[in-house]
């Protein structure tokens, strides 16, 4: 069996003198989608930026491919091949689609360890997202939010990464384009990415999901499939409903 494509073990993170997050252990297996849930300011966002090296203050091992990736700047995180989609809709806003998506372009990656994953193109991209492909000169502060969040993912997806990590990648979107995203991850899935999102909709990470780690107050408190998770009334009611 392959080791995970991402191995998190004893994770600590802090802004300034505040501690954040406390001795995760996770991974995240080869092909796998896996979603890190729980409710507004458990610490799921900073969990994403801990393992891309985007907190100042951290501790703990981060394994990449094999690789002990605690001590790198995240540019060079992601260019071994971990993707990372912030929640926030970094596009660039006076750049069309077109030139969004070339700013993320990395080559391609060969891989001993895993499947041969095909070089993303804008044309690829565009089969994914349809609606991205009918607005390839539109401007980023023209487009909806939903259509911003599409592009977000098609411009990480340019970097040809191996794994994904996808902040929320339902919030704030309208129910079809909530389904359109979740038929996205699952498209991805099938073509070999392994991804870690985060996620506070039971019913979108249902979706997508095979397995979750339920965060609060930044430790995680409870793990298991997306079955178990949703079969168990208790730990939705302790860690995720409002
Ligand atoms: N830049 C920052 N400076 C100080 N504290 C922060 C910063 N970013 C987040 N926090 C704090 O860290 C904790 C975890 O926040 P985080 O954003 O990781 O949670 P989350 O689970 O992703 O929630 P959300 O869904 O609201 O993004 C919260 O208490 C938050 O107030």
């Amino acid at each position: 069996m392959h080791r995970p494509i991402l191995a998190v073990s004893a994770l600590n993170a802090w802004y300034g003198g505040a501690r954040i997050l406390y001795d995760l252990d996770f991974h995240i297996g080869h092909g796998e989608v896996v979603a890190l849930m729980g409710r507004n300011g458990a610490g799921k966002s900073t969990t994403m930026e801990a393992v891309m090296g985007m907190v100042s203050r951290r501790s703990g091992s981060v394994v990449f491919r094999d690789r002990d990736v605690s001590k790198l700047a995240p540019f060079q995180i992601a260019r071994l091949g971990l993707g990372f989609v912030p929640g926030d809709r970094r596009i660039f806003t006076e750049l069309t689609v077109l030139e969004n998506l070339d700013a993320g372009r990395q080559p391609v990656r060969r891989v001993a360890d895993g499947p041969a994953l095909r070089e993303w193109t804008p044309e690829r991209l565009f089969r994914l997202f349809p609606n991205l492909g009918a607005m390839p000169d539109r401007r980023g502060d023209l487009m909806s939010g939903g259509e911003q969040q599409m592009l977000t993912v098609a411009r990480t997806l340019m970097g040809n990464p191996l794994a994904l990590l996808l902040d929320e990648p339902s919030e704030g979107l309208a129910p079809v384009i909530v389904e359109q995203m979740a038929d996205t991850i699952l498209e991805l899935k099938g073509q070999g990415l392994s991804i870690l999102l985060s996620e506070q909709n039971l019913h979108f990470a249902e979706l997508v999901s095979d397995r979750v780690y339920v965060l609060e107050k930044g430790q995680i408190r409870w793990t298991g499939s997306i079955a178990e998770l949703a079969a168990d009334r208790d730990v939705q009611r302790t860690y995720l409903t409002l």
